[in-house]
């Protein structure tokens, strides 16, 4: 099999408008994304998300540098040659987008129509797919009788029916309730593995990249300002080169807003320890008296992520100055340990 990337940008650059009015929505952007990976973007609004997607299926163009899908240079592409990449990608939306006029079945069926599918074949495959999602007894409904997690089981069906490589997920999420939320982020988890769909998941919610994402990407201002193995980016104790408040959240490190808050009670050295190794730090923890050392957990906690768990403790360490150091070494031997600067 092939291992050249599903997805690759290099350099991508979007920025609409000229002028005063200029924004830079996607800036100097690369990234791959390998065959069967889950790869999350997360940031903020306004942070280039929807703009990279777009990029993905043609929909946006590069104002520089290029965006290969599926081995094609898809950003150098006529309008006429992009349908046939766009039938193998598959979108999921966050208003779910589903036919009001069509019932359940028929909002699966609309793409195999669209592909030429012969009836009896489309027909075979719907049923399949609403097995799969779990609405097999909701075939004849229409889209107002559905609970919003069930409409976007059914926009996931509709987006797998034609058998794309790719899966954009875009907020697929958002609109749901946390327990909802819960029930799709395992439907898109299943896709992934029981079909080997790649999915590109865009997101404002840091639950979805922990749920779902093999490796993430961290979006700021147009820039990817940090990208990895989810497990590496969130359990990193280090600040990334353009801290960004968006990666502190991930990383669940106090921000320099919550430093100001954290002064307000506690004095004493602020430390970050990391939990990848959780009950070694707790051993240490649990001999600061004899060290002659207080701590105070002033914030932070345990994590979970697609397949292991992380965290970040930010502690307040009271005691005499070469108590505090002694104990920092033996916490340090621990889990990894950071100051936070104020
Ligand atoms: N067609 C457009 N014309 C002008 N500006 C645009 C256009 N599309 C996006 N932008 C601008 O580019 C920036 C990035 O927008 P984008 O929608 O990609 O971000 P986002 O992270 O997806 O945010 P949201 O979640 O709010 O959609 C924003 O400042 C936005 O106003």
């Amino acid at each position: 099999m092939s291992t050249a990337p599903l997805i690759e940008f290099n350099n991508v650059s979007r920025t609409f408008g000229t002028g005063d009015k200029k924004v830079t929505a996607v800036d100097d952007v690369s990234l791959r994304v390998d065959r069967g990976e889950v790869y999350g973007v997360i940031g903020f609004s306004g942070a280039g998300k929807s703009t990279l997607i777009r990029l993905i299926n043609g929909l946006e163009r590069p104002t520089a540098g290029s965006v290969h899908v599926l081995g094609q240079e898809i950003s150098a592409m006529r309008e006429g040659q992009l349908t046939k990449v766009r039938s193998r990608i598959g979108m999921v939306f966050q208003q779910f987008n589903l036919f009001h006029s069509r019932n359940v079945a028929g909002n699966v069926a609309y793409p195999l129509k669209v592909a030429g599918w012969k009836k009896p074949e489309r027909e075979a495959r719907v049923e399949e797919l609403l097995d799969f999602v779990g609405l097999a007894d909701k075939a004849t409904q229409y889209p107002e009788q559905l609970s919003g997690g069930q409409k976007q089981r059914v926009g996931i069906a509709r987006a797998l029916a034609a058998k794309p490589d790719i899966l954009l997920a875009d907020e697929s999420t958002s609109a749901l309730d946390p327990n909802t939320t819960g029930e799709v982020l395992r439907l898109l988890r299943r896709a992934n593995e029981e079909l080997g769909i790649t999915i590109v998941a865009i997101t404002h919610e840091m639950e979805v990249i922990r749920s779902i994402a093999d490796r993430v990407a961290v979006m700021d201002q147009g820039r990817i300002v940090e990208s990895g193995l989810v497990y590496d980016v969130f359990s990193s104790p280090r600040e990334s080169k353009d801290a960004s408040f968006v990666g502190a959240a991930l990383k669940n490190r106090p921000t320099s807003e919550d430093v100001r808050r954290i002064r307000g009670h506690a004095t004493g050295r602020l430390v970050v320890v990391s939990l990848q190794n959780a009950g070694a730090v707790s051993a240490v923890l649990g001999q600061a008296v004899s060290h002659g050392v207080s701590f105070e957990i002033v914030h932070g906690g345990m994590n979970t992520t697609k397949n292991a768990s992380y965290g970040l403790l930010t502690l307040a360490l009271e005691g005499e100055v070469s108590a505090v150091e002694a104990f920092v070494a033996a916490l340090n031997s621990a889990g990894e340990v950071q100051e936070v600067h104020e």
